[in-house]
């Protein structure tokens, strides 16, 4: 199983996405913003967190408009895996691969802790070694983490069961506590919290690595 992280100007969490990755039994290559091409046999992207251009513009608002975001795009398109996280799910909304937005924390502040996340569904490559109902302990570190969407599209997010993940105790605001969102082909995945911050007992719970060991597992076999 072969994973390409993403890499932008302020990304810092790439490295933690691909040593997960790695631990989990995946080959990872680290591809450069400016990069057009991604390898030609890769099972998944990801595209981590951090302060990509420096949050200017709108988080995730630059990054999205960079060369490696069109062949991301492709890759999403052509019914490939796509996941990302904090940041990362930032770009995805802004590319449009994923519906709703990324507002600013409803107490305007930067916040850095580990949260307790419901797992809303199972029925994805990213959560299948979840039970649907499990409660897990992911860190999150973000300043623009209030998901927000219309009423129209929360309702289709709900009916298909694209809600991934919600937060048991809402540190930010987002609509309906949501944490995380599966496209509609649930090939795409976007989360605010860090499930690879969190994915082996050094880093104080392991919680996240069911997401990278699952991955890996099911698109190798694939
Ligand atoms: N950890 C992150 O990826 C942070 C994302 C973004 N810079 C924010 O603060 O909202």
């Amino acid at each position: 199983m072969h994973a390409a992280v993403i890499v932008f100007p302020g990304s810092n969490c790439d490295r933690d996405m691909a040593v997960a990755f790695e631990k989990a039994g995946a080959k990872v290559s680290m591809v450069w913003h400016k990069d057009t091409a991604l390898p030609k046999d890769v099972d998944i992207i990801g595209v981590p967190g951090g302060f990509s251009f420096g949050d200017y513009l709108r988080c995730g608002a630059i990054a999205a408009n960079s060369p490696i975001c069109q062949s991301v795009v492709a890759h999403a398109e052509k019914g490939g895996y796509v996941l990302g996280i904090c940041n990362g799910f930032q770009v995805l909304t802004e590319t449009g691969l994923l519906p709703g937005v990324l507002l600013r924390n409803v107490n305007l502040k930067y916040i850095c802790k580990p949260v307790r996340l419901r797992v809303e569904t199972a029925d994805s490559a990213f959560t299948a070694g979840y039970q649907p109902g499990q409660e897990i302990t992911v860190p999150i570190a973000h300043h623009d983490g209030n998901y927000f969407a219309d009423a129209e599209t929360l309702k289709r997010l709900h009916g298909e069961a694209r809600v991934a993940f919600t937060y048991c105790d809402n540190p930010n605001g987002s609509v309906d506590d949501i944490a995380g969102v599966l496209s509609q082909n649930r090939r795409v995945l976007g989360m605010m919290p860090h499930p690879e911050r969190m994915a082996e007992p050094l880093q104080g719970g392991t919680d996240g690595a069911a997401m990278f060991r699952t991955l890996v597992d099911q698109l190798a076999e694939a």
